[in-house]
């Protein structure tokens, strides 16, 4: 997908890009390339899949869950910054909270922001289990993400915690996705989330399958966890 056909797709899906978004996306793919080189950032670095399989990809979730009308957005597990900033250059008036246990794609993020001269943005290195137990963080977002980070058993405890009663977990999933559902059950409901809707659809181009949960986070996670936060997946909860 090159930058016309990105810009066209969206459109179809009802977001116009600026030249000022489409500028911004460009700087991504440049500054992600020049990373890259001294840092493991992606293994996908050609123009036409990072717009594909980074950056469009991470936008289809704003085509089923409607990030206008959410403020708060906490990002679990980004690396290199996805799904956030894609949908945060999409949907400026976020405030984009991203919290990684690396603290080199954290470097990176903050040189990223400042150069896309991206507003309210806030980044975190810490471990997601850990950093949900700050009060500060805990149960405090509109709506928390993760894209290629865990199983859903071990992003329930890592994603839930940190959603505020009445906000949502956003799952980006491959095809694999039922089936951690089916393991994932048990620990969406000791952490406070119900399944609200799903989504399955293709990437377009390559028509990889992809599936997009939507939880709702209907009661608070427990302030004792059922174990100790440790090693995401090695998680006995499932
Ligand atoms: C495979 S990468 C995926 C990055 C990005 N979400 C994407 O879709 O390209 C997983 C990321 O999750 C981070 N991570 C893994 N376990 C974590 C934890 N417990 N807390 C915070 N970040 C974690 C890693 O450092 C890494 O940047």
């Amino acid at each position: 997908m090159n930058e016309q056909q990105f810009i066209e797709a969206l459109k179809k899906k009802g977001i116009e890009l600026s030249e000022k978004q489409i500028a911004q996306f460009k700087k991504y793919f440049e500054l992600l390339v020049e990373w890259n080189e001294k840092m493991n950032l992606t293994a996908i670095t050609d123009l036409e899949g990072v717009y594909l399989k980074h950056f469009y990809d991470s936008i289809s979730a704003s085509f089923y869950f409607d990030f206008s009308k959410v403020t708060t957005v906490c990002d679990v597990g980004a690396g290199a910054g996805f799904p956030s900033i894609p949908i945060k250059i999409c949907f400026p008036h976020l405030h984009v909270t991203i919290v990684d246990s690396l603290n080199k794609r954290i470097t990176f993020l903050n040189h990223l922001s400042d150069e896309l001269q991206l507003d309210n943005m806030n980044f975190v290195h810490a471990r997601a289990e850990e950093f949900a137990q700050n009060a500060k963080y805990r149960e405090q977002f509109d709506v928390v993400t993760a894209r290629a980070v865990a199983r859903l058993s071990v992003l329930s405890e890592l994603c839930v915690p940190l959603a505020k009663q009445g906000g949502y977990f956003v799952a980006l999933k491959a095809a694999a996705g039922a089936e951690e559902l089916k393991d994932a059950k048990k620990a969406l409901t000791t952490f406070g989330a119900a399944l609200k809707e799903e989504f399955s659809f293709q990437l377009p181009v390559e028509e990889s399958d992809r599936i997009l949960y939507i939880f709702d986070k209907i009661k608070g996670t427990p302030k004792k966890y059922p174990r100790k936060p440790g090693v995401p997946n090695k998680s006995p909860i499932q």
